[in-house]
């Protein structure tokens, strides 16, 4: 069973610049996406943990897909440099094992007390009209 599922891609977004591309190497945790996938989840399974540049800009993803990547990015790929993989190297599975080392650069932090106010706002609206309510009447 697969815990966690990193592919690692060149960000191609029309909110990036062509000339910062090259920087920008990202790490994608596609793990809750794989079921959503509409090319479906094999095609992602055999990129996982490698470089999918090449795979996804050959299928020539739609626009939506491209900005879809920017939610699944987690982090940059050390270094920032990904070795160009020739695509019959990729179906070559064996010349296809190449180890890359990757870095996380967001962490749950913020969410973390996002969720705690978005529980705490609307209980404390609610005891406010509550409260307001008692003492009208
Ligand atoms: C996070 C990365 C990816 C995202 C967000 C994504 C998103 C999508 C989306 C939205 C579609 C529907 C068609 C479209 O809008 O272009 C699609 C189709 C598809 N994708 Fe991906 N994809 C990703 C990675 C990949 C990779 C790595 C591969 C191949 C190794 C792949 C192969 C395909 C195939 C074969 C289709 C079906 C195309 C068709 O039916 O014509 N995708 N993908």
């Amino acid at each position: 069973m697969v815990s966690k599922l990193l592919m690692v891609g060149r960000l191609s977004s029309d909110s990036i610049k062509k000339s910062d591309r090259q920087a920008m190497e990202g790490v994608l945790d596609v793990t809750k996406f794989l079921e959503e996938h509409p090319g479906g989840e094999e095609v992602i399974l055999e990129v996982a943990g490698k470089d999918a540049t090449k795979e996804f800009d050959v299928i020539g993803h739609s626009k939506a897909a491209q900005n879809m990547v920017l939610k699944y990015q987690v982090g940059v790929l050390q270094g920032a440099t990904v070795q160009e993989v020739d695509l019959k190297d990729v179906v070559d599975k064996e010349s296809n094992t190449k180890e890359m080392s990757a870095f996380v650069i967001k962490e749950g932090a913020r969410s973390k007390s996002l969720a705690f106010y978005e529980f705490f706002v609307p209980l404390l609206v609610a005891g406010l009209y509550f409260g307001y309510r008692c003492l009208t009447y």
